[in-house]
C-alpha cells in the first residue's frame, strides 16, 4: 500500500499553483490580510526618504562636539527648532545646533544628533556634556532600503507587518491571487441536515460542515453542494458540476469497498486519472486521489475523523500550494513529549488526535480522552495536533518523545 509520504508527494507534484497573470485580483490594502501576494513589491522610494533624527535632542556638527566632556561641556547656539514634518530652513554652521525631534529631517550642515539627556538647554544656548559617535542617532536616506530594491517577494501571505510595508510603499491596492475554489459534497443515503429529525438509520452530515470550515480557514472559497444519495446518476451529475466549477473537489464517503461506494467508478467513467485509492494510514486508509485537466479530486473517507485527518494531512498543503504560496505549504511537525501511552498496530502510519500543552516552555502531547474510533468525532473537540506513529512503531510510552503534526 502507498505510504503517506509517497501519497503526499504524488498529490503535491500534481498541483499546479494559480497563475500570476490570469488568477489575480486587486484588493484594497485593508482587505489583503491573509491573502497571497501575486506580484513582488519593488520600492519606488528610499527608506528612510531623507536623513532624519532617531532621538529627541540636538542636531550638531560632530567636529564641534567631539571633545565634549561632563567637566568641560561644549556650548552651542541653537538657531532653529525642527519638529517632525517640518522642512529645515537654516544651514548649521560651526558653533551652532538645531533643536530636533525624533523623525524630524536633519538640517544641512549637521551630521550628528546628541540625545536630550546628554545636554542642558538655556534659552538659545545648549551645553553638550558627552562626545557622541560620528553620525550618531542619524537615520540616513536609503539606510534601510534603496529605491528599486524588492520589499516583498511574490507568494507570501500578507499579515500586519507586510500590510504596513505596502502602506509605507504607497500601495493602496495590492495584487493577490484569487482564492482557490473548493467544491464540497457528502455522499450517503443515511445523511441528513442538522435541522432534520433523525429517522432510524440516519446520521447528521457533519462532514460538509467540518470540511467547509477548514477550507474557509485556509482562505479558499467554498462551493457547498450538500448531500447526494448513493445513486450513480446523481453522483455523476454532481461530480461533473463540481469539476467544472472548482479547482479542488472534496467529497466524503463512498470510497471504500462497499456495494454502495460508487465514487471511484464514476471518476473513472468521467475520464479522471486515479492516482491512488488507499494510503497506508489510520484513520484515512480509503482515500482516493484523482486528477482532471483543471481540477484535483479528493474522495475522502466518510468516517468523520478519517475525513478531517486526511483533510489536515493532504488537502491543507494542497490548498496552500494551489493558492500561490511560494513555500511553507507542507505540514509542520514538532518533536514533543507524550503525556500518554500511544498505541498502534504497527501496520499503518497511525495518527492519534489530541492537544498540546505548553509546560515550562516545552510542549507536551495529550491524547484525546474516550473512544478513539474514527467514527467518534466528539473527542476531536479542541484537537490541535496529531501524534504520528510511523509504520512498525507499536508503542510510545508515557513520557517518551513523539513527532506531532501541527494543525495550524
Ligand atoms: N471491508 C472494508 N470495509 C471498510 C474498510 C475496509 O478497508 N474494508 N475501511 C473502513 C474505513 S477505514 C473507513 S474510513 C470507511 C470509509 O468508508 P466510505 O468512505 O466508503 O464511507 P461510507 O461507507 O459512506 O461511510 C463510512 C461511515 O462514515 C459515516 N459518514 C459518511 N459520510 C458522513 C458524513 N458526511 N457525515 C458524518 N458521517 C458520515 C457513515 O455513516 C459511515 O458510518 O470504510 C470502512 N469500511
Ligand atoms: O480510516 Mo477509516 O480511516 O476510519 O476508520
Ligand atoms: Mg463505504
Amino acid at each position: 500500500m502507498l505510504s503517506v509520504r509517497d501519497a503526499e508527494a504524488t498529490i503535491l507534484n500534481s498541483i499546479q499553483p494559480l497563475d500570476n497573470q490570469r488568477d489575480i485580483e486587486f484588493v484594497d490594502l485593508l482587505m489583503a490580510n491573509n491573502r497571497i501576494l501575486a506580484t513582488p513589491i519593488i520600492s519606488a522610494l528610499d527608506f528612510p526618504h531623507w536623513d532624519n533624527s532617531a532621538m529627541d535632542g540636538f542636531a550638531v556638527r560632530y567636529a564641534d562636539v567631539q571633545q565634549a566632556r561632563a567637566e568641560k561641556p561644549i556650548i552651542l547656539e541653537v538657531v532653529e527648532e525642527i519638529p517632525a514634518g517640518y522642512k529645515p530652513q537654516i544651514t548649521i554652521k560651526p558653533g551652532q545646533a538645531a533643536r530636533i525631534f525624533t523623525g524630524a529631517v536633519m538640517p544641512a550642515g549637521a551630521d550628528t544628533v546628541i540625545m536630550q539627556e546628554k545636554t542642558h538647554r538655556q534659552e538659545n544656548r545648549v551645553s553638550i556634556f558627552a562626545a557622541p559617535q560620528p553620525q550618531e542617532f542619524v537615520r540616513h536616506k536609503g539606510d534601510f532600503y534603496k529605491a528599486g530594491s524588492e520589499l516583498l517577494p511574490a507568494g507570501i501571505s500578507l499579515t500586519a507587518s507586510e500590510i504596513a510595508i505596502l502602506a509605507a510603499a504607497q500601495r493602496d491596492q495590492v495584487s493577490v491571487f484569487r482564492r482557490p475554489r473548493v467544491a464540497i459534497f457528502s455522499s450517503g443515503n443515511e445523511l441528513v441536515m442538522p435541522e432534520e429529525p433523525l429517522q432510524p438509520g440516519q446520521i447528521v452530515d457533519s462532514n460538509q460542515f467540518a470540511l467547509a470550515t477548514l477550507v474557509r480557514e485556509l482562505g479558499a472559497e467554498v462551493l457547498l453542494l450538500g448531500i447526494v444519495k448513493d445513486d450513480p446518476a446523481a453522483l455523476k451529475e454532481i461530480i461533473e458540476y463540481a469539476i467544472a466549477n472548482s479547482d479542488i473537489v472534496l467529497s466524503s464517503g463512498g470510497v471504500s469497498v462497499g456495494d454502495y461506494d460508487y465514487i471511484d467508478k464514476i471518476l473513472e467513467s468521467l475520464g479522471a486519472k486515479i492516482h491512488f485509492r488507499a494510503v497506508q494510514m489510520r484513520p484515512g486508509k480509503p482515500l482516493t486521489f484523482a486528477t482532471f485537466p483543471n481540477t484535483v479530486y479528493f474522495g475522502l473517507p466518510g468516517n468523520p475523523v478519517a475525513a478531517l485527518v486526511t483533510c489536515w494531512r493532504f488537502v491543507q498543503p494542497t490548498i496552500k500550494k494551489l493558492a500561490g504560496l511560494a513555500k511553507g505549504w507542507e505540514g509542520k511537525s514538532l518533536k514533543v513529549r507524550s503525556r500518554d501511552e500511544l498505541i498502534s498496530n504497527g501496520k499503518m502510519e497511525t495518527y492519534i488526535w489530541g492537544k498540546l500543552h505548553l509546560v515550562n516552555g516545552v510542549y507536551q502531547f495529550q491524547k484525546a480522552q474516550g473512544d478513539d474510533s474514527s467514527g467518534n468525532l466528539i473527542n476531536l473537540a479542541q484537537t490541535d495536533a496529531l501524534a504520528v506513529l510511523p509504520v512498525g512503531k507499536t508503542l510510545v510510552s508515557a513520557g517518551e518523545e513523539v513527532f506531532v503534526f501541527l494543525l495550524s
